[in-house]
Parts: C-alpha cells; sequence; structure tokens
C-alpha cells in the first residue's frame, strides 16, 4: 500500500512568528509543492523564531511523530547572529546532504550575488530529508527548482513514499534500476 505523503514546511523568522509580516515564504513553498507533485500528499506547517531549541524540536516532530518524508525549512540560514537553521538541522540529522546546499548556492548565485551568505544545507534524519532555503520569497522557487529534480529518488532510495510529479513542471530524474 502506497504510503501516506506528508510533507513538513518550517518557517523559522523572528518577524514572521512575531506576525510583524506575513509569512509569504512558507505559503510559497506550499504552492510551489502544489504545482510539483500531482499525487495526494499533506502539508505539516509550523512558524516559529529563529531559536535553536525550538527548531530542533520542531524538525524532530515532523520527522518522528508527525512522519513527514519530506520537510522543508525557509529562513535563518544567513551570517546575522540569529542565523542557526543550518546549525539546528545538522544536531538532528544523522547523515549530511552537501550536494543540495551546493547546488542551490551556484543557481542562486544567477540571481544574487549575495547567494553565498547562505549556510543552506541538508540532511537525512531517519527515513526523511530535511532541506533548508533562504528566507526571502522569491529564494523559494529559485532553490527548489533546482534541488526538487533529485528529491523524489532520494527518498525512494530510503524506502519513502512515491512521490508522483507533474512532468510539465518539474523534471524529475529516477536512474533506471
Ligand atoms: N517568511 C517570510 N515571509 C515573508 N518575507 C520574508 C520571510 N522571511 C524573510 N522575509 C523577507 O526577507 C527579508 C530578509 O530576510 P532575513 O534574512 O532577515 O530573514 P530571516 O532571518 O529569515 O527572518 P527574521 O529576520 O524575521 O528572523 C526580510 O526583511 C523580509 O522582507
Ligand atoms: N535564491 C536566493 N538565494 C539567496 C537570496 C535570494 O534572494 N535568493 N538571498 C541571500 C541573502 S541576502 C542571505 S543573507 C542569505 C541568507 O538568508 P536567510 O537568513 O533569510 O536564510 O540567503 C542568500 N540566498
Amino acid at each position: 500500500m502506497q504510503k501516506k505523503i506528508r510533507i513538513g514546511i518550517l518557517t523559522v523568522s523572528d518577524r514572521a512568528s512575531a506576525g510583524i509580516y506575513e509569512d509569504i515564504s512558507g505559503q510559497a513553498i506550499r504552492e510551489t509543492l502544489t504545482e510539483y507533485l500531482s499525487g495526494e500528499w499533506e502539508a505539516v506547517y509550523r512558524l516559529i523564531a529563529d531559536e535553536r531549541p525550538q527548531i530542533e524540536e520542531t524538525l524532530c516532530e515532523l520527522v518522528d511523530e508527525e512522519k513527514c518524508c519530506l520537510v522543508i525549512t525557509t529562513g535563518g540560514t544567513g551570517p546575522a547572529l540569529r542565523d542557526v537553521t543550518p546549525e539546528a538541522t545538522e544536531a538532528v540529522c544523522d547523515r549530511m546532504m552537501p550536494g543540495f546546499g551546493e547546488l542551490m548556492r551556484m543557481e542562486s548565485l544567477k540571481y544574487v550575488p549575495t547567494a553565498i551568505l547562505s549556510r543552506q544545507t541538508a540532511g537525512l534524519r531517519k527515513q526523511s530529508l530535511i532541506i533548508n532555503l533562504p528566507g526571502k520569497p522569491k529564494a523559494i522557487r529559485q532553490c527548489l527548482d533546482a534541488v526538487f529534480p533529485a528529491v523524489p529518488y532520494c527518498i525512494d532510495l530510503m524506502d519513502g513514499p512515491y512521490l508522483e510529479c507533474n512532468p510539465e513542471v518539474i523534471s524529475i530524474f529516477r536512474p533506471a534500476s
């Protein structure tokens, strides 16, 4: 039986969590995934401040209790003193996936010279893939378009649910077995 597809969306932002601005980036992740994915899936959404213990606790909750096969975070990846999302991600992951950060920074450089200021990373906790995106709303699509082609196969390799995508929106790649 096909496993239920649950995807965590975690916005880490002092100001969005305080209600100073609307969480446009979290919404952009949900909209982008809705375009990419052709099958049924469910979003599990959280909005929290840039506090490392809370980020770690929420990532663990999304993976361990909510059973998300994929968790996408936005915000807190830069050099500002309160930016600690990559550290929190690394702390809860069993294995890191450095290629994601490398590719997203390379792709982001086509849009902004400050792309290298993002310390965004990705890693695996149990059977789940966690990916960091920068906080800026525009960065969401720019980064996801670059790395998402490899995401379904990554989840396949961990015996996760089979992600079906819309080929006219995103060309995903699954090597022939
Ligand atoms: N979740 C979000 N929704 C909408 N706009 C955002 C969000 N996160 C960041 N931004 C925008 O991007 C700009 C730069 O973000 P910055 O790097 O300061 O964000 P952050 O560190 O992720 O969030 P914060 O400073 O609120 O904790 C912000 O001034 C804001 O305009
Ligand atoms: N694609 C993309 N990547 C981007 C940006 C952007 O606008 N688009 N902004 C950069 C900037 S200015 C910063 S400071 C870092 C970290 O952002 P964060 O702290 O909001 O995560 O992401 C960088 N990466």
